[in-house]
């Protein structure tokens, strides 16, 4: 492309230099930039992407996007916002590829990574080819990649897209965080179908209050498109969760045609019944727009049947049979570190869950109080850097739930760690729980070891807050961590009589 027709993509834009330099790639980040790019300075929250500017030029930008002077002499457009201008200048450069697939967005504080692999199951197996794209990784087909964020910013999103799209994928299922909505991440995505999980405490840190949390996830639904046309494909549907109030909100700022989906909240389009969860399974019946069937499905709590009407809703409006769904979704024995169950023949079990959450939290000890036979421990931690606003709020749930609690460290990136289990104790005391009854063990791995080490026949472990994850942050330092690994180590060296962990 020539820096003229970027140019010319924005009212408020002004040219300097030859408007004819030929652009060959776009580049946010100086350490990546390339002969022939067009390097874009974004004001980010640590640094401010002007100051690399010469970095840029020296390894080959031929032009520069810019909101503030800057005094290099090379080609640049000057724009009022550049991230503004990254989401339209990375679509036009890819030619816009979210319009050349179907593409499904999830929002919501809980449950988008598990709806989207359900989505994607249900379609594959309808022989789809699909994207995803979320918290555990990127996908395209069954090529994996690792990704930094759950929802890419905007230049590596459509880079993606235009890959999947050269891939024939024909539909792509992806996570959109609240924080992805409030700084345009997705601002040159063109959804076919939102959904939206539910609402609850987290990120205040980033938004500030409720009302400003739930307004970004607004924006996936506010920005949808309408769903006038007599064409089908062309069509846009909110599915939204009947039972979270959030919904009324989203309905309102939607002009999308809405379908609903629930438990509690009676005149939903897809409703769940008739619901039996054990540690094995969960068993519902389902009624939908297109008739009732009976499911069986492998995931574990109340909390995956939401997950799971999500996923339902969003596929039969994508016209698959009711049996087809049903077949697929009970087939899936599980995701990446939600509700893991560690397992080397132990007589109690061992439950790994991404519960970061106040709302998670409840839901998986909730459900395990529901069946366990024993008693129930639970060793969890709070990310730093993040909402300190939950941490109280977190050990408050813990010791409601549980016999025992070991507050150990999650991620604690920059943190001092003891700071934030200090933070997550004054919950736990509130409550009530005695000192006897939790201990703080800063080390992850420790706390592991002696909550296991504690455990008898039929009792529950849940570690919780860190699932799928392959590292431990400390100190702005990423090592290998893995609760899957410990919690099997430790369990194996228990079994062994080897105290060498
Ligand atoms: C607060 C936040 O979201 N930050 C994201 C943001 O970084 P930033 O704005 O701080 O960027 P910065 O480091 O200040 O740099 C500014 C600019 O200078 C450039 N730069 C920087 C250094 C240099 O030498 N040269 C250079 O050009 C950078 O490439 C960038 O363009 O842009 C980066 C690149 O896309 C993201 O990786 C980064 O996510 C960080 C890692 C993060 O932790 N984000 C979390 C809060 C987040 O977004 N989470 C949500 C999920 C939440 C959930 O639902 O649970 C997510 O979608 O992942
Ligand atoms: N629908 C749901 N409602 C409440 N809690 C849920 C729901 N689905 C999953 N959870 C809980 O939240 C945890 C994270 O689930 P999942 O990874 O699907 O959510 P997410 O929205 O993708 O999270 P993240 O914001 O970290 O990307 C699970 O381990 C489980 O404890
Ligand atoms: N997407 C979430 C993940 C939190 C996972 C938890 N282990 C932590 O580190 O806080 C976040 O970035 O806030
Ligand atoms: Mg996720």
């Amino acid at each position: 492309m020539l820096l003229k027709e970027f140019a010319s993509l924005l009212k408020h834009s002004n040219l300097y230099g030859d408007p004819d330099t030929v652009i060959t790639g776009i580049k946010t980040d100086s350490r990546k930039v390339k002969s022939g790019d067009l390097f874009i300075c974004i004001v980010g929250h640590h640094v401010d992407g002007h100051q690399f500017t010469e970095q840029a030029v020296k390894n080959g930008a031929v032009a520069l996007v810019i909101q503030q002077d800057v005094e290099w002499n090379v080609p640049k457009i000057r724009v009022k916002d550049s991230r503004y201008a990254m989401a339209v200048f990375s679509s036009a450069f890819y030619q816009y590829p979210s319009h050349k697939l179907k593409l499904i967005g999830v929002t919501g504080t809980n449950g988008k990574t598990t709806t989207t692999y359900l989505i994607e199951k249900v379609l594959r197996d309808q022989s789809h080819r699909t994207g995803l794209m979320g918290t555990i990784q990127m996908k395209i087909d069954d090529q994996s990649y690792n990704v930094e964020n759950t929802t890419l910013e905007a230049l590596e999103l459509q880079r993606s897209l235009d890959l999947m799209q050269k891939n024939k994928i024909d539909y792509c299922i992806m996570e959109v965080s609240s924080h992805a909505l409030e700084m345009g991440r997705v601002l040159g995505c063109h959804y076919r179908t939102a959904i939206f999980t539910n609402l609850t405490q987290d990120h205040l840190d980033y938004h500030g209050t409720m009302d400003k949390y739930k307004q970004s996830k607004g924006l996936l639904f506010s920005r949808l498109g309408n769903t006038f046309s007599d064409n089908p494909e062309n069509r846009k549907y909110a599915v939204l969760n009947g039972d979270d109030p959030v919904s009324n909100y989203l309905k309102k700022i939607t002009t999308a045609e809405v379908f609903t989906y629930g438990i509690d909240q009676e005149g939903v389009d897809v409703q769940a019944t008739d619901i039996r969860i054990t540690s094995k399974g969960t068993n519902f019946k389902v009624n939908t727009f297109v008739g009732s069937m009976d499911f069986c499905i492998q995931l574990i709590g109340k909390f995956n049947i939401y997950n799971a009407l999500a996923a339902i809703t969003a596929s039969l409006l994508e016209g698959i049979t009711l049996k087809s769904i049903k077949e697929s979704l009970e087939q899936v024995k599980g995701i990446d570190g939600r509700f893991e169950s560690v397992y080397e023949n132990q007589d109690y079990l061992v439950i790994v869950d991404y519960s970061h959450t106040p709302d998670s939290l409840e839901n998986a000890l909730k459900t395990i109080s529901e069946f366990a036979e024993g008693k129930i421990t639970c060793v969890f931690g709070c990310g730093g850097d993040r909402d300190r606003t939950k941490r109280p709020l977190m050990g408050q749930i813990a010791a409601k739930y549980c016999d025992h609690v070991y507050v150990t460290s999650d991620n604690p990136r920059t943190e001092n760690p003891i700071h934030i289990l200090l933070d997550i104790e004054k919950g736990i005391i509130d409550s009530g729980m005695t000192g006897s009854q939790y201990e703080l063990i800063v080390d992850r791995k420790q706390a592991i070891k002696k909550a296991i080490s504690n455990a008898y026949a039929k009792d529950v472990v849940l570690i919780a807050g860190k699932g799928h994850e392959t590292y431990q942050e400390i100190h702005g330092v990423k090592k290998d961590f893995d609760d899957r690994l410990v919690a099997k180590k430790v369990i194996r060296s228990i079994i062994n009589d080897d105290p060498s962990i």
